[in-house]
């Protein structure tokens, strides 16, 4: 069976989306997880690999169109990645010649829609993130108390302050100064906690945090599932949302998060139940269409693909010039 893949990137947080709907029949889940692992292997993947699939599928639900499954590089699965929502949604409008849709996801339908380019000719889509979640069971959190906001884990990182909270992916997200931004803090204290310990017993994503100015972050993530990624969507939202509760207490205001890949934009808005749900608006860029038999990809014969490269990435890469303020790789 030959497929149809699109290597992607949102902030550089790269992925391969395939389309279920149009194989000849679906794979099963032995199938995805050994193709996933082949195809996105940094050394000996598919065009220097990638973060991810990103499955696109029938919904479940009539009130959506089709579906999002997000696959990590190590075969696990994860109920959300924002980044990758968005290259999705780029996909699906296309597809279907609509600009805004309904894309459903592990635990919520999201609504996605196309919107003003952030730079010149960088294809950009907006994307709902949630639902949240502060409850440490919706990680899961083994904590005593029933929520984790702004507080200590002095055995783990002694003088800073996390706050968990669920997007609905898990995420630990710290405030930091800029040397501690830059020290192997992260890498330590999130290769831990996505090992076995007794605090997430599914991993979660840790991120850093440094304020650089009025509604100005930068945000760097060591990723459940993958290790360090140029960006992750969920948590530059999640961030966004610590941001705007524990700093400038701006709701429905824009918020830009520069990140190892670039830059997106995020609002926080809360509803009259009290609880929150985010945008994240950002580049959906694609890197290259490729044809492949799957027999050829779970042999590991890689080289038999068709490619063609497409040459949005130098547009990218003008934008990001562009960023003062990415300053960390
Ligand atoms: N990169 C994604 C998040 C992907 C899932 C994550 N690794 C997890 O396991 O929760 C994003 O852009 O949100």
């Amino acid at each position: 069976m030959e497929l149809e893949l699109i290597k992607v990137h949102g902030s550089e947080n790269e992925f391969f989306i395939l389309d279920e709907t149009v194989l000849e029949r679906t794979l099963s889940e032995d199938e995805l997880v050994s193709l996933t692992k082949i195809i996105t292997d940094r050394n000996e993947g598919l065009l220097n690999g990638a973060d991810g699939v990103l499955l696109v599928g029938a919904a479940k639900h009539k009130a959506t169109g089709e579906s999002m499954r997000v696959i990590n590089y190590d075969g696990s699965e994860a109920s959300m990645c924002g980044n990758g929502l968005r290259t999705v949604a780029r996909y699906l409008s296309e597809k279907h010649n609509q600009d805004e849709l309904v894309v459903e996801t592990m635990h919520a339908d999201l609504h996605v829609k196309k919107a003003e380019d952030l730079g010149k000719d960088i294809q950009t889509f907006q994307v709902e993130i949630s639902p949240v979640s502060f409850n440490v069971d919706a990680l899961p959190f083994n904590w005593a108390d029933e929520t984790f906001i702004d507080q200590e884990l002095p055995e783990l990182a002694p003088g800073l302050r996390f706050s968990a909270v669920a997007v609905p992916n898990p995420h630990l997200i710290s405030f930091v100064d800029h040397k501690t931004m830059e020290s192997s803090q992260l890498k330590e204290l999130a290769t831990y906690l996505n090992g076995a310990n007794p605090y997430f017993p599914d991993g979660v994503n840790v991120s850093f945090v440094e304020e650089l100015g009025n509604q100005k972050i930068f945000v760097r993530t060591f990723e459940r599932g993958v290790g360090f990624t140029n960006a992750c969507g969920t948590a530059m939202a999640a961030s966004s949302l610590m941001y705007v509760l524990l700093k400038s207490g701006k709701l429905e205001e824009k918020v830009q998060v520069t990140n190892p890949g670039g830059m997106v934009q995020t609002i926080v808005h809360q509803k009259e139940d009290g609880t929150y749900w985010m945008d994240l608006i950002g580049n959906a860029t694609y890197l290259s269409k490729i044809s492949i038999s799957l027999k050829d990809i779970l042999n590991h014969q890689l080289a038999n693909n068709k490619q063609i490269r497409l040459d949005e990435n130098k547009n990218y890469h003008d934008f990001i010039k562009h960023i003062s303020d990415i300053n960390i790789k």
